[in-house]
């Protein structure tokens, strides 16, 4: 059966194919794309960027079932959900596409390595209720219970995208060795944990550790040899995407930024509402919004980005310097 070009229909063909051909470029407009298809955005750029980097091809996967799987995933973010919804993983997918791209990682990974890049990103948040792993715990919630307070959400997440492979017609996978398939999963569990904020300073370290030991050695640091260097790069690299929005175009980084403080600011009405303390930056009454988005920028994203960019410069100049530019924009706007 012939699929429409990007998967799913569009209500404006021609628009679509424009915004399409930016598929490789950093800043592409999400929102314009989720318009444009009848709020479908991770199911069309995933599939575009599967079908463009000839992954379904050189896996033998059958695009129906390609499409049967993206829809059924998409269908289980939550639409409700201001922030963690199907835009924002159509976002991290796309933004892991574009750095898989770096020159400085040509080469580096195999075909199956990126298929599973491109599989965790477009289900790393799947049936994300809106609310934080802290909220879960605090709350003895059945979600915690299940996971015993250990990375609740990120479990949740794998265990229902994994799930979903044994709905009908769904099982993409089914054409992969069996070996294969377990190290795809093995990756695409070890990327999606790697998303855990609690994981964040560690992971840091550990790859400034990796960038130093290379440059001691005076060793590529990018050579093919290392399986788990080349993983910790992976889950490095999920984790900038998943923290990419202060580095996009500031049209697009504010639509996230108004995204996330309604979905932190509902968790806040219901931590008041239970009597329970607000989450910090949850409270809509007192919240410093700009404030905030400095603190992020300063404390967590920039030196994030500051790792990466080390390892693969120069490919990541224009993402500081967009970064670096937002940050002053967000530090001038606060009141
Ligand atoms: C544009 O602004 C933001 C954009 C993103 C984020 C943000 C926080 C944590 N994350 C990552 C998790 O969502 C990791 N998830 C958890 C669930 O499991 C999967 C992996 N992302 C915070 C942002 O701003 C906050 C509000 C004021 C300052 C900080
Ligand atoms: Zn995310």
């Amino acid at each position: 059966i012939m699929h429409p070009k990007y998967g799913v229909d569009s209500n404006d063909p021609e628009h679509l194919d424009e915004i399409m051909a930016d598929i490789d470029k950093w800043g592409i407009d999400i929102f314009e794309i989720g318009q444009l298809t009848n709020n479908r955005p991770m199911t069309t750029v995933t599939y575009t960027i599967l079908a463009k980097r000839d992954l379904l091809r050189a896996f033998n996967i059958c695009s129906t079932t390609m499409l049967n799987y993206l829809m059924t995933a998409e269908d289980h973010y939550r639409p409700e959900v201001p922030y963690h919804n199907g835009y924002h993983a159509a976002d991290v997918t796309q933004s892991c596409h574009v750095l898989l791209s770096l020159p400085a990682l040509e080469n580096l990974f195999t075909d199956l390595e990126i298929l599973a890049t491109i599989f965790a990103s477009c289900i790393h948040d799947i049936d994300h209720p809106g609310f934080t792993n802290n909220y879960f715990i605090t709350t003895g919630s059945d979600l915690a219970l299940m996971y015993n307070d250990e990375s609740v959400l990120e479990n949740h997440h794998l265990a229902v995208a994994f799930k979903l492979l044994q709905q009908t017609d769904c099982d993409f996978l089914a054409s992969l060795p069996t070996k294969s398939r377990q190290i795809l999963r093995r990756i695409v569990i070890s990327l999606v944990l790697a998303t855990d904020m609690n994981k964040h300073m560690d992971h840091v370290a550990h790859l400034k550790t990796m960038v130093e030991a290379r440059k001691l050695s005076g060793a590529d640091i990018l050579s093919q040899e290392n399986y788990s260097d080349r993983l910790l790069i992976l889950q490095h690299m999920i984790h900038c995407a998943d923290l990419s929005n202060p580095t996009k175009p500031l049209p697009l980084y504010k639509k996230w930024t108004d995204a996330i403080m309604e979905e932190f600011f509902r968790q806040g009405d219901a931590e008041r509402e239970r009597e329970l303390d607000i989450s910090p930056m949850c409270d809509r009454l007192t919240a410093t919004v700009e404030k905030s988005q400095v603190g992020f920028i300063d404390y967590i994203v920039h030196p994030l980005w500051d790792t990466w960019a080390e390892l693969v410069e120069p490919g990541c100049r224009e993402i500081i310097e967009s970064l670096e530019y937002n940050r002053d924009w967000y530090y001038n706007a606060v009141p």
